[in-house]
């Protein structure tokens, strides 16, 4: 007779829902939620009631949550909360201020104080809520919700955006990710640059605390932007050199920016496509930071079979920006960056392991994945180019180890 393993035994003396197992519980636990008896009874039930409430709740968030956008949208449209920055004010005065009739604006001040970003005073007048003034203190968020718009029309028909029938507008908003030659016009470069340069303060904030720059004696930050990163990077970490890599229409404005940062002496700055040019050789350290999303994984790969050349040995790539959840999905991640790089079309929000896999297939080594603390704002992983290691397979660049 075979014996069976100890831990293949069902468990003598378990009460009988315990032998059911782990699978048929939760399948029970389904069944109950959804039945409307069982709902009616756990919210006449103490102790059960809250459960329902906050259940209920959540689910009529999920219900509600385009409408809530569209009253934060307004009000950033209508520019009410800066307005209210400096004392309370009665729905009328913002009626006319705003130029909308007396009752909407009633509507929309109501609406916006449920949503705690204004407080309604017992006078009627509208103020301004703590959550609205902490809104208004993240760098870029109402340029952020304010170009929204472009994308809430893409997702206006969600199941034929989900089956990929839409030609979506967001792709037209960010016009590099088709190449170089699409972020040719300057007026188009320099909106998105100043969105991505206003949104970058608390970006590099989270890289620096989640990342170690110590021993990086020259960093460059390929697709850069107008050099926000590096300006941050810069000023907290004195001596190293700093290097600027992007596309020749967007560093045009980056000397300005570097200057006031007092970084000019420090700065190399490099137009070009990492698309189709080599990237310059000499530092020891390489940052693609709000980089990866934007592409799909052939480019992706060859961005980083690029980096990986143009790295000597034991240098250090130092990838951040908001990655999905993976086998946790997110709530911010998996929703809101998912769809918004989906919507750009060559775009994918890739979760760490998925990123780790493409570095280990550049033949990066030391692959270490750093959670953010605001998973929205950023998570990083850094890499780095093992001393003695065979090249990975199409690197574009020959390497200064190959040279040598
Ligand atoms: C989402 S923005 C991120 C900018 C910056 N790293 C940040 O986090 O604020 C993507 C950047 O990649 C640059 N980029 C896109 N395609 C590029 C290419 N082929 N070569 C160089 N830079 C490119 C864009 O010009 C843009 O500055």
């Amino acid at each position: 007779m075979t014996a069976v393993p100890a831990t293949n035994r069902p468990a003598r003396g378990l009460p009988k829902l315990a032998r059911l197992g782990l699978p048929k519980l939760a399948r029970l636990g389904l069944r109950l939620a959804g039945s409307p008896r069982v709902q009616a009874l756990a919210a006449r039930t103490p102790g059960l009631r809250w459960l329902v409430r906050r259940e209920g709740e959540a689910i009529f968030d999920l219900v509600a949550g385009f409408v809530h956008s569209q009253i934060l949208l307004a009000l950033v449209e209508l520019k009410v909360m800066p307005t209210l920055r400096d004392g309370p004010q009665s729905v009328t005065a913002l009626a006319a201020r705003c130029a909308v009739p007396v009752e909407r604006m009633q509507l929309l001040l109501q609406g916006g104080a449920a949503l705690k970003l204004l407080k309604r005073r017992r006078d009627g007048r509208f103020d301004l809520a703590t959550r609205g003034a902490a809104f208004l203190a993240v760098p870029g968020l109402e340029a952020m919700v304010g170009h929204h718009d472009v994308l809430y029309r893409d997702l206006a028909d969600p199941v034929a955006f989900f089956r990929g029938e839409v030609e979506t507008e967001l792709s037209g908003f960010w016009p590099y990710v088709f190449g170089a030659a699409g972020a040719s016009d300057p007026a188009v470069t320099a909106k998105y640059s100043g969105l991505m340069a206003d949104s970058q303060s608390l970006v590099a904030a989270d890289t620096l605390r989640l990342v170690d720059f110590q021993g990086i004696k020259h960093l460059m930050d390929v697709g850069g932007g107008t050099g926000a990163f590096l300006a941050a990077v810069g000023q907290a970490h004195p001596l190293i050199r700093l290097s600027l890599f992007d596309l020749p229409v967007v560093v045009e404005a980056a000397p300005e920016r570097l200057a006031k940062a007092g970084l000019m002496q420090r700065v190399e700055i490099h137009g070009g496509s990492f698309r189709d040019d080599p990237l310059p050789q000499g530092a020891d350290a390489i940052s693609l930071i709000r980089i990866l999303f934007d592409h799909q994984d052939a480019t992706v790969a060859a961005l980083l079979a690029k980096v990986f050349a143009a790295l000597p040995p034991g240098g250090r790539i130092i990838i951040a920006e908001p990655m999905s959840g993976g086998a946790r999905p997110d709530r911010e991640t998996d929703t809101y960056f998912a769809l918004y790089t989906a919507a750009m079309r060559t775009g994918r929000t890739r979760s760490a392991v998925e990123i780790s896999a493409l570095l280990a297939q550049a033949g990066f080594a030391e692959i270490r994945p750093r959670p953010g603390f605001r998973p929205y704002v950023t998570s990083a992983i850094t890499a780095v180019r093992p001393l003695v290691a065979s090249d990975p397979v199409g690197s574009a660049n020959p390497t200064q180890a190959e040279t040598v």
